[in-house]
């Protein structure tokens, strides 16, 4: 009878979660984005305007406000600096003076940030098959992103397979797992406690003799120990170089941006771990400091590749910079 109510439970639930895909489904990407960067928007655009209003002409005071209102929104002190300079920059050589034309002028300045940046903002999974390991400290996002990864992938027809490299926690395993059933892949893990480079071979040979499309491997993200971490990741890097030496790679870092400048911290020494070719930024939803995200490209150097705006399925998205800095400063 438990087992019945259960499953009925457990129906409903997958029921309403389908609801729930199928109204984000409708809001489109665009929607969900500009929702998800609310925010960030009221922290940067509202006060930008607030500013524009109260000055109508263009003058220092201006610039210092508006380098504020930056540095509040977690762009980083540097990177601020940059665009402000740049901004003037712009402001002088086209010889504008109404506050009001500063607002493009912004915009324009930091979609330029965004894309001065070396590689390419799509994910490296082409040619097949292809591996992607996820790094990236606990309880940033991993293992929700590698979920929605799987199942976005899979519903574009590949075929993939998960490998659970995080052993330190049984509930990781777990938690891949319901993803796992969730979208129909296959899921490759050891017992908890087991060497994680041992999951990552299986994981490997696994995709060699299933054809896999594409291998997600999670891995463990304790940070309380830089060198464990380093002989870790770069452990599991030797054997995916040596074992996979073919296949398209993509070291995709995870990182919560509202842990602020701490998410630049983190991206840096993982990067000095590891050579990480993407990044993604997730719980941009839960901040007014999506700002970070300038911070977190341009002090690493590399791209971002997905953003993160909610917990829903579609809430994960290929990094758009047109669209991401039109969500926070829309028309
Ligand atoms: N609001 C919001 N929540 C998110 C987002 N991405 C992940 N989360 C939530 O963040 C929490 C932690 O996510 P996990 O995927 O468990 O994080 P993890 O890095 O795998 O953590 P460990 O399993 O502890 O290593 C979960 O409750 C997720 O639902 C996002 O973009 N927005």
């Amino acid at each position: 009878m438990f087992d019945n109510l259960f499953n009925k439970n457990k129906e409903e639930s997958e029921k309403v979660e389908e609801k729930e895909d199928l109204q984000q489904e409708k809001k489109g990407f665009f929607g969900r984005l500009k929702e998800g960067l609310e925010k960030t928007r009221k922290g940067i655009t509202d006060k930008v305007d607030d500013i524009i209003k109260h000055y109508h002409k263009i003058d220092e005071e201006l610039f210092e406000e508006l380098e504020e209102v930056l540095i509040m929104a977690d762009i980083g002190f540097e990177t601020t600096e940059t665009i402000i300079e740049n901004v003037k920059d712009k402001v002088k050589e086209r010889k504008l003076t109404e506050a009001t034309d500063v607002k493009d002028v912004l915009k324009e300045e930091l979609k330029e940030r965004l894309e001065d940046v070396e590689g390419d903002s799509k994910l490296n999974i082409e040619p097949s098959p292809s591996i992607i390991l996820v790094v990236g400290v606990n309880g940033v996002g991993k293992t929700t992103t590698i979920g929605k990864l799987a199942y976005k992938f899979k519903n574009n027809g590949k075929k993939v397979l998960i490998a659970a490299g995080d052993t330190f926690r049984a509930a990781a395993i777990e938690q891949l797992n319901e993803w796992t059933n969730r979208s129909n892949v296959d899921l490759i893990s050891h017992k908890e406690g087991s060497d994680p480079a041992a999951v990552i071979f299986d994981g490997v040979q696994a995709a060699k003799a299933r054809k896999t499309d594409i291998l997600i491997c999670d891995t463990a993200g304790r940070l309380h120990n830089k060198k464990n971490l380093m002989n870790e990741l770069n452990k599991i890097v030797r054997i995916v170089n040596r074992e996979y030496p073919d296949a398209t790679k993509e070291i995709l870092l995870v990182v919560d941006a509202t842990t602020g400048q701490n998410a630049v911290m983190q991206a840096k020494v993982f990067k000095e771990a590891c050579n990480v070719t993407g990044i993604a930024l997730t719980k941009l939803d839960g901040t007014a400091k999506g700002g970070v995200i300038f911070a977190v490209q341009s002090e690493l150097n590399v791209p971002i590749k997905l953003v993160g705006v909610g917990e829903g399925i579609n809430d994960l998205q290929e990094f758009d910079r047109d669209n991401f800095v039109n969500a926070i400063f829309p028309d």
